[in-house]
This record gives structure tokens, C-alpha cells and sequence, in this order.
């Protein structure tokens, strides 16, 4: 499905955070936000996944509006529930889309329960089902995170900086897995980063944002470093 932004605007009082912004995301591609801090990517990322209102504008799935389970994301380190097992913390994705008493007990259908050891499978974490999150290294963390949004079903992957934390070799490895889940299961993914060049050869596009303005919105193909330092340089606040 194709996620279309219409001059989505989002003001904190008197700071507007995201500028009268359009853009298309189709599904099966990767595209990565990229601006300096307070150019506004959290707050578009979180007005794409409803957990903000836009002020203005719209957000549509092949033209219609998105449903909140649709639109999966991403947090910076995973946000995930420490004390939980990898599995669990994948089968709280399917929060919402299972009847509430299977949740409050954490009784899972079967068929459910197999989906979640596929998305662990999908982000490279074979055997690793029961084993407590907290014992995972940042990387593994990030990759439970991932599935975890997979288990939701949606139709479009977001993430939030989910790097921001890693070294630079299990950061690629992580945007790696991100690039392979978002092609294998045909969704739209947008994903925030500090590093873009670490997502060289992975990002389908590169989107640029300065003061809340979409200021970059080409394929990765034409878009060198001197073209991201723009971006990062026009962005005074
Ligand atoms: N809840 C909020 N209340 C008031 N202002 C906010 C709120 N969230 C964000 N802002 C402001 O909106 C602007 C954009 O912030 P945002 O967090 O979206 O930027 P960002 O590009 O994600 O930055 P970073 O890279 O540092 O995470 C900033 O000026 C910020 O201070």
C-alpha cells in the first residue's frame, strides 16, 4: 500500500514542528529521514503513526485513512519490556488484533504464536525466543523491536533513530534487516537516521527536513553527501 502525506502541519504553540509537508511513500521501498536535531522527524514520524494529531493535513493508505494497527513503529532502542522473552515482547505486536481476554492472560492462538517465531526468523534471531530481553545485546534488542512491529501486521514500517545506539557495524547490520523486511513483506518504510551514510546501498530514498520543511525528497541514486550536508545546513533551529 502507498502511504500519501498532504500538507500535514503540526505547531507546538507557536513552534511549527512540521511544515506543510507532502510526500508519497510506496510500498516496498525504504526511505531514510534524515536533519539535524529539532528539524522535526520524531514529530512526523509520530503524526504518520497517530500518536499525534496534526494541526493540518492528511495521511492516507491508498487513499483512505490508515487504521491505527496499519502503521507500525519503531522506537530508539526498542522500547522494549525487560523482563519479558524475546517471543512475548514480539506477541505484545499482536496487541489489539487478538480477542482481549487472549491477551490478558498471554494465551496466544497457535497460529499467532507461529507468526511471531516467523518475524524472529525474518530478523535473524533463530533460537533466541526465550531468552529474557534483557540479556540481549543493543543490536539483538533492536532487531526484537522490528519484529515486533512485523507482528503488528502493518502496512507501513516506521522507526525512530532505531540506531541511534548501536556501533557502526550492528548499526548497517540492523538497517540491513530493516531494508530486507521492508521489501520481503512489501511495506512502506520510513526510518529517521543521524548517520545516512550508513544507509548506503539500503535506502531506496532520501528525505530531508530543516525547520519542519521537506527540503530533500530524491532516490538514493542522486543524492551524495554534499547534497545531505544541505540539508543538515540549512536547519537553524
Ligand atoms: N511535545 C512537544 N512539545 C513542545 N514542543 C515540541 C514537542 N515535541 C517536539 N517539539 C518541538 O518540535 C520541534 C521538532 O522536534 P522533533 O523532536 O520532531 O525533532 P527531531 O528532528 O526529531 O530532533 P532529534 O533529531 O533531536 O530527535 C523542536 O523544536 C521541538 O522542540
Amino acid at each position: 500500500m502507498t502511504l500519501s502525506v498532504q500538507r500535514l502541519t503540526k505547531r507546538y504553540d507557536d513552534d511549527v514542528a512540521v511544515s506543510d509537508v507532502s510526500m508519497t511513500l510506496p510500498d516496498g521501498e525504504l526511505a531514510v529521514l534524515v536533519g539535524r536535531s529539532g528539524a522535526g522527524k520524531t514529530t512526523l514520524l509520530r503524526c504518520l503513526n497517530g500518536l499525534e494529531q496534526p494541526d493540518e493535513g492528511t495521511v492516507s493508505l491508498d487513499g483512505s485513512t490508515a487504521a491505527v494497527t496499519d502503521i507500525a513503529l519503531v522506537f530508539q532502542a526498542g522500547a522494549l519490556l525487560d523482563s519479558k522473552s524475546a517471543l512475548e515482547n514480539v506477541l505484545d505486536g499482536s496487541l489489539g488484533r487478538e480477542p482481549a481476554w487472549r491477551e490478558l492472560v498471554g494465551w496466544h492462538a497457535p497460529a499467532t504464536k507461529r507468526a511471531a517465531i516467523e518475524r524472529l526468523h525474518a530478523v535473524g534471531l533463530d533460537g533466541y525466543a526465550d531468552r529474557p530481553v534483557r540479556t540481549l545485546s543493543g543490536g539483538q534488542r533492536q532487531r526484537v523491536g522490528i519484529a515486533r512491529a512485523l507482528q503488528q501486521e502493518p502496512a507501513v514500517l516506521l522507526a525512530d533513530e532505531p540506531v541511534a545506539s548501536l556501533d557502526p557495524a550492528t548499526a548497517e547490520s540492523v538497517l540491513e534487516r530493516l531494508g530486507a523486511v521492508v521489501r520481503d513483506h512489501d511495506l512502506a518504510g520510513l526510518v529517521s537516521l543521524h548517520q545516512p551514510d550508513l544507509a548506503r546501498g539500503i535506502a531506496d530514498r532520501y528525505l530531508g527536513l530543516a525547520d519542519g520543511e521537506l527540503v530533500l525528497d530524491a532516490p538514493a541514486e542522486d543524492v551524495d553527501a554534499d547534497r545531505i550536508a544541505e540539508v543538515y545546513d540549512r536547519g537553524i533551529r
